[in-house]
């Protein structure tokens, strides 16, 4: 038996209204999903509980909105967009709480899906502020968590909510811890991490604990530039957090005491704006022009990794290597997943990656399918590894 509530312990649901969460903050460009991994993985739980005749009510996040609703941030399209994946209709609602929410589900039958707007246009969500939990909860008899990638947040619809209603995991939940535990519960060293990406603020700290976790960290992306900076490189106009120097830096030391390697690049492709065509040349890291941005990592930084994944017995990863969304930034990222993906079709690396990009990545790379196990979290994948509780999973324990 699972250690949390699963939908086998739903019971009767019909004509119930189901708060289901998940993750739709999916890859977008030009107002379209470029990646539909996170909608495809809700699908066995929007099908099963709209089967069993629930009402079922989808509550998201999409981006970082700062400033309660805006338009980019809006979660419509992504309606539609999951309408066409889930081959269903997909109702919408321009407010997660309220009148309009309230009304939208008021009008719901039984066995319709219907999605509520970015729940983090009000800020009380990150805050987990029981008010507006309250709120949330009105349109609801029942509460599924089928967000993994989104379980180390403890917010409101992450987990306020299973306070509130009867609370259980989804089948994508279920299936993302019992995949990671099967996969990373006891890994066979050497570990060997890849942490790149852009998210270096909110990922960063992770870092502290996974460097007593793992044999090496491969640092690459947006996060490599706030090391590299850390330890005194110029990074030019790279996207770089300084004010996090301290932090890396205590990284650093911390994987020394714990004799994990540090990788981080020796080269880098550098342009002076990020958009197609856009010149760009390879430099050794210590020639960054002022006025460049490293986009990806270059040349002879992509044979050290592909040395460190052949090193490795398992392989965990998490942040493209490269700003991969535009050739030929990909390269990196592409190389090093090909990579990794050969060495676990000849059986000689157990691979598991994950995040919304990763996994965007991964595909555009062709190898999504050859890792062992590719799950659609991030931070929390990495949360998980470094062994800390998420809390949008501990609420939901027996
Ligand atoms: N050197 C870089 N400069 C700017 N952005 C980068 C760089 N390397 C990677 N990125 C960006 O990082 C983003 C993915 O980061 P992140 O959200 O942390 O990953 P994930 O969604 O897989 O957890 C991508 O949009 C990619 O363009
Ligand atoms: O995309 C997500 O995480 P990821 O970038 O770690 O894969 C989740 O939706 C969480 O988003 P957040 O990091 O803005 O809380």
């Amino acid at each position: 038996m699972a250690a949390f509530r699963t939908l086998d312990d739903i019971g009767n649901i019909s004509g119930k209204r189901v708060l289901v969460r998940v993750d739709l903050n999916v890859p977008v460009a030009d107002g379209k999903v470029t990646d539909a991994t996170r909608i495809e993985r809700i699908a066995p739980t929007i099908a099963e509980l709209s089967g069993k005749g629930a009402k079922v009510i989808l509550l998201a996040h999409f981006g970082r909105p700062k400033d309660g609703p805006a338009p980019e941030f809006s979660l419509e399209p992504i309606a539609k967009a999951t309408a066409q994946v889930l081959d269903r209709p997909v109702g919408f609602a321009s407010d997660c709480v309220g009148d309009t929410a309230g009304s939208a589900v008021a009008a719901m039958n039984k066995g319709d899906v219907l999605l509520l707007e970015n729940t983090r246009f009000y800020k009380a969500e990150e805050k987990n502020d029981p008010a507006f939990t309250e709120r949330l909860a009105a349109n609801g008899d029942i509460f599924v968590n089928d967000a993994f990638s989104a379980a180390h947040r403890a917010h409101s619809s992450t987990e306020g909510l299973a306070h509130l209603l009867p609370a259980f995991a989804g089948r994508t939940m279920q299936a993302e811890l019992e995949a990671l535990e099967k996969g990373l519960g006891n890994p066979v060293r050497p570990v060997v991490a890849i942490v790149g990406g852009a998210k270096v603020s909110t990922k960063i700290d992770l870092l502290m604990n996974l460097v007593k976790k793992v044999d090496a960290l491969v640092i690459g992306g947006g996060m490599a530039n706030t090391f590299l900076a850390a330890r005194g490189t110029n990074v030019g106009k790279s996207l770089c957090e300084h004010d996090l120097a301290a932090t890396a830096k205590q990284i650093m030391i911390e994987a020394a005491e714990a004799g994990c390697a540090i990788i981080l690049p020796v080269d880098g492709v550098v342009a002076k704006e990020f958009k197609a065509g856009a010149a760009c040349e390879t430099v050794a890291i210590s020639e960054v022009p002022a006025d460049g941005m490293i986009l990806d990592v270059g040349a002879k930084t992509v044979t050290a990794v592909g040395e460190w994944i052949d090193r490795a017995a398992t392989l965990v990863w998490n942040g493209p290597l490269g700003a991969f969304e535009i050739a030929p930034f990909d390269h990196a990222t592409v190389a090093a997943a090909k990579h990794a993906a050969a060495r676990t079709k000849a059986g000689k690396l157990v691979s598991v990656a994950g995040g919304g990009d990763t996994v965007a990545a991964l595909n555009h790379a062709g190898v999504a399918d050859d890792f062992t196990y590719v799950s659609t979290a991030g931070g929390a994948f990495l949360e998980w590894m470094e062994g800390k509780p998420l809390p949008g999973v501990d609420v939901l324990k027996r």
